[in-house]
């Protein structure tokens, strides 16, 4: 499932976000794209007017009456702000986005909120950055995005929330929160720990060392940028399935650790490279379980290439190339290592651009590679 801004969108009436940074601004975009009615609010006026400006939808005001509240807030708070939104707007169904599921509902049932109306979510999408700067329009797109339905659920509230993650770009996955808690503890949560302290290594080695960085550092650690007080929050919030995980992980390690001292000792240790080799396989074997090519999701964009010479104004020059190209520049990263003679740029933009971009920038002199 792709976004189509085209096909009509399966959601009626208003949808109200509440909080406006990462997750709340990318699905109010493509809600919006889709020409969905969207009011959002955050406790923060700078976010909140970021979304506007970005797109994303209307300020809300008095006198709007949602058909369905997404709370995008950090998880600490989420209990409260659903709460806060099934008592204030009593006929809208209410989801929240939270990356843990099992401790918000607890939390909800707990203080008597009315669970017909509120379904929790998760789409299995976002990045390493926070806030509606980073929003995009496609992030949902092709990701899963958990249901975490219960008895108590309306099946309308049900469909109403399956319907929204379709509008967004996402693919509805029902799971139950418990259920859901246990998997991203093994397929998000403790991937993030292990990404941070491998980076934490990197904090007091020397430059030199560091100046060796190639790709898989870079691949292993990206989300080693993420928000440290989200995470706290999220990590804090499962903390007994990613736990779990993480001995799990411990045990393998040590069995490493085992392996390499026997080799440092005698380089002809029986049986040592073999665990070394195992670990490896194990991995291969696991890492072909995600789905998708490598893991990543189909987006609305295509990359191009470009080898960008380490030379003052170069990025500029590749920039001014690609409007004066009649381009429309989705997103732009820039991978560079220190005393390397070029960087490489890859510039998201629409499918259809690709090929013109590409003949574009090769006739400006560009080295754009396969
Ligand atoms: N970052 C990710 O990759 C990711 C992916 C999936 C789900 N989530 C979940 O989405 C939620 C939002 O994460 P994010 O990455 O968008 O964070 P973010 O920091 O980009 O945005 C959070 C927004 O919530 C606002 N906020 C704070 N307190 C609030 C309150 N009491 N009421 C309403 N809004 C409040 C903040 O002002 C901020 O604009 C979290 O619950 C997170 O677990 C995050
Ligand atoms: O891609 C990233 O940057 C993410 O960390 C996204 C990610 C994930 O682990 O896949 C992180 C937390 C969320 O709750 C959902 C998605």
């Amino acid at each position: 499932m792709t976004l189509d801004a085209a096909t009509p969108p399966r959601t009626h009436g208003t949808v109200r976000v509440v909080g406006t940074g990462l997750l709340g601004t990318s699905a109010a975009l493509a809600l919006s794209m889709r020409g969905v009615d969207v009011v959002l609010t955050d406790p923060s006026p700078t976010a909140v007017a970021l979304a506007r400006d970005l797109g994303a939808g209307r300020f809300a005001a008095d006198g709007d009456d949602p058909a369905l509240v997404l709370v995008a807030c950090p998880p600490d708070v989420v209990a409260d702000v659903v709460a806060g939104e099934l008592e204030r707007f009593p006929r809208a169904v209410v989801t929240d986005v939270a990356s843990v599921k099992g401790g918000p509902l607890a939390a909800l049932a707990a203080r008597g909120a009315d669970l017909s109306r509120y379904v929790g979510s998760h789409p299995m999408a976002g990045r390493e950055r926070s806030g509606a700067v980073a929003a995009r329009t496609d992030l949902f797109a092709g990701r899963p995005w958990v249901i975490a339905a219960t008895s108590e659920s309306g099946p309308a509230a049900v469909q109403a929330v399956r319907d929204l993650a379709t509008d967004c770009g996402g693919v509805p996955v029902t799971m139950a929160a418990q259920s859901h808690d246990e998997a991203v503890a093994l397929v998000s949560h403790a991937p993030q720990v292990a990404a941070s302290l491998v980076a934490a290594r990197l904090r007091d080695a020397s430059e030199p060392a560091v100046g060796l960085a190639g790709q898989g550092l870079r691949d292993v650690t990206r989300i080693a940028g993420s928000d440290p007080v989200l995470w706290a929050q999220i990590l804090a919030a499962n903390a007994a399935p990613v736990a779990d995980v993480l001995e799990a992980l411990r045990g393998d390690l040590d069995e490493v650790i085992t392996a390499l001292r026997a080799l440092a000792d005698d380089p002809a240790a029986p049986g040592a490279r073999v665990r070394l080799a195992r670990a490896i396989a194990d991995g291969g074997a696991g890492r072909d379980r995600i789905p998708g090519k490598h893991g990543s999701a189909p987006t609305l964009y295509t990359t191009v290439v470009v080898v960008v010479p380490d030379r003052p104004g170069a990025l500029g020059r590749l920039l001014t190339d690609v409007g004066d190209a009649g381009v429309n520049l989705e997103d732009l990263r820039l991978e560079h290592s220190e005393g390397q003679a070029v960087a490489l740029a890859s510039i998201d933009v629409l499918p259809a651009a690709a090929d013109p971009l590409t003949e574009a920038l090769r006739a400006r002199g560009w080295t754009v590679p396969r």
